[in-house]
């Protein structure tokens, strides 16, 4: 996929130091968004992550009659002035998910309950993933989607109303089906509930009683939502915390480049985001937990991470879905540890904006690293450096550029990264952040 956009990094120059914060949550940034404006009120979000993903939900809602003001140049403060869970207005045009698998699946929750027609599309890449995952349990609620593929891919038209409560059980583990589900339960006729085959992250369930909507979680994992007659905007702003998944890239860099000392302020840690910290512990990572506290509903904390120690390891497949997005980067880690890294049980990697699986094999492969793909997964054996030269194809997918200019900290030479420019979906300042702690990494054509 030609995306442009070229990257040259490594090899690090020295160790890398400094205390940094990350930019906000790409996943609780979307549901602030969408909930807001399904509120009745004003809710102003501090912290919001100003990438293309997000900036597309907003999008969205404008599209549909939504005023969002934002509060300053940056786009990370904005005041969304909500119409209410039967106020948004049809679209005079198509739906632009842009790149975010996040935002058209949770979307297709909140348009099966419109009483309009509508139609999302997405960029080359979103246009390629499933939807039949979201599309089966809306239709069964009873709104109408139709798209190619049986409705199974972009773009698909969605019309919907009063829908019918449903008891989802999903195949994947995937926040993005159960919130989907529970965003349509807004609009049902009864109890609808979701279970599936592993937790996943819990944001929609903590942030929808700030809107004043509770959400119940049994002790078997079933999560039930009533229908609601109106969401109200929270009385105090709402705050997102920094952003596990990108904190994810500069704590692995860390760990590579001997001698460094780098912290991560106020990143979330809520467990259900901390996979890649349950994994690097295991590899023997030096990662250190200061000033725990809160940010609205999440737990969040400083992460300090030192350089060194790190070992293979078998990661346990009940962690996969916690740390589903750091995978790409906790690979570039497996490739220049001791020992061999075993990663089982996640094929869902195959189906995000690349497959990243053999995109980070066919990655590391040409910067020298003995990487085998499994069906649902991957061996890894680790080596001490990456070879300089190397010319890598990122792919158009924002978290492989990432994890490769973190590889290529520990190369002998510099490599280079085509398609990168995907960065700024989820991390518009993730090089001058990464210079800023010593990472050797630049855009082409900043030469
Ligand atoms: O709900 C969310 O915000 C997300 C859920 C995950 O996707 P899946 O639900 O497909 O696992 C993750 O990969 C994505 O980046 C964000
Ligand atoms: C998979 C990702 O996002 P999405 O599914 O929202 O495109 C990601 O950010 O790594």
């Amino acid at each position: 996929m030609d995306v442009g956009g070229t990257l040259i990094a490594g090899p690090a120059m020295g160790p890398l130091n400094g205390t940094i914060t990350v930019p906000g949550d790409k996943s609780m940034s979307h549901r602030s968004v969408m909930l807001a404006s399904l509120a009745d009120g004003v809710t102003e979000i501090r912290g919001f992550l100003p990438g293309d993903d997000n900036v597309a939900t907003a999008r969205m809602f404008i599209d549909m009659g939504v005023d969002i003001e934002w509060l300053n140049d940056e786009k990370t403060s904005l005041r969304v002035h909500g119409v209410g869970l039967h106020g948004l207005k049809q679209p005079a045009k198509m739906l632009d998910a842009g790149n975010s698998g996040t935002c058209v699946r949770l979307m297709t929750g909140i348009l099966a309950g419109q009483p309009f027609e509508s139609t999302m599309t997405g960029d080359a890449s979103l246009c390629k993933r499933p939807m039949k995952r979201v599309v089966d349990p809306v239709r069964r609620m009873g709104a109408t989607v139709s798209g190619p593929d049986g409705g199974n891919l972009l773009p698909i038209t969605i019309s919907g109303g009063r829908l019918k409560a449903i008891h989802h059980i999903s195949e994947v583990a995937s926040a993005q089906v159960k919130s989907c589900v529970l965003l349509a339960g807004l609009y049902a006729d009864g109890i609808t509930r979701v279970n599936e085959p592993k937790p996943t992250r819990d944001h929609t369930e903590r942030m929808l009683p700030l809107f004043g909507q509770p959400v119940e979680a049994a002790a078997d994992g079933t999560i039930s939502i009533n229908p609601s007659d109106r969401l109200t905007a929270p009385s105090c702003v709402v705050d997102i915390p920094a952003d596990p998944s990108s904190a994810c890239f500069f704590a692995v860099a860390a760990s590579l480049v001997e001698g460094s000392d780098v912290t991560l302020k106020s990143i979330g840690i809520n467990p259900r985001r901390d996979g890649w910290r349950r994994v690097m512990n295991g590899m023997g990572v030096r990662l250190t937990l200061e000033h725990e506290g809160k940010v609205g509903e999440e737990p969040v904390a400083d992460v300090r991470v030192r350089s060194g120690g790190l070992h293979g390891m078998r990661v346990d497949p009940d962690d996969v879905p916690d740390a589903i997005d750091e995978f790409p980067v906790l690979f570039a880690a497996a490739a220049l540890a001791d020992g061999e890294f075993l990663l089982e049980e996640a094929e869902e990697l195959r189906v995000k904006e690349s497959d990243r699986i053999s995109a980070m094999a066919d990655a590391l492969r040409a910067a020298g690293a003995d990487i085998e793909e499994r069906p649902d997964g991957a061996v890894i054996r680790g080596l001490n450096n990456l070879k300089g030269g190397a010319e890598v194809d990122a792919l158009g997918d924002h978290r492989i550029a990432m994890a490769m200019a973190v590889a290529a900290q520990r190369a002998d030479g510099e490599i280079t990264i085509r398609n990168a420019a995907a960065i700024a979906t989820s991390f518009p300042n993730f090089v001058p952040l990464a210079q800023s702690i010593g990472m050797n990494v630049r855009w082409q054509d900043e030469e």
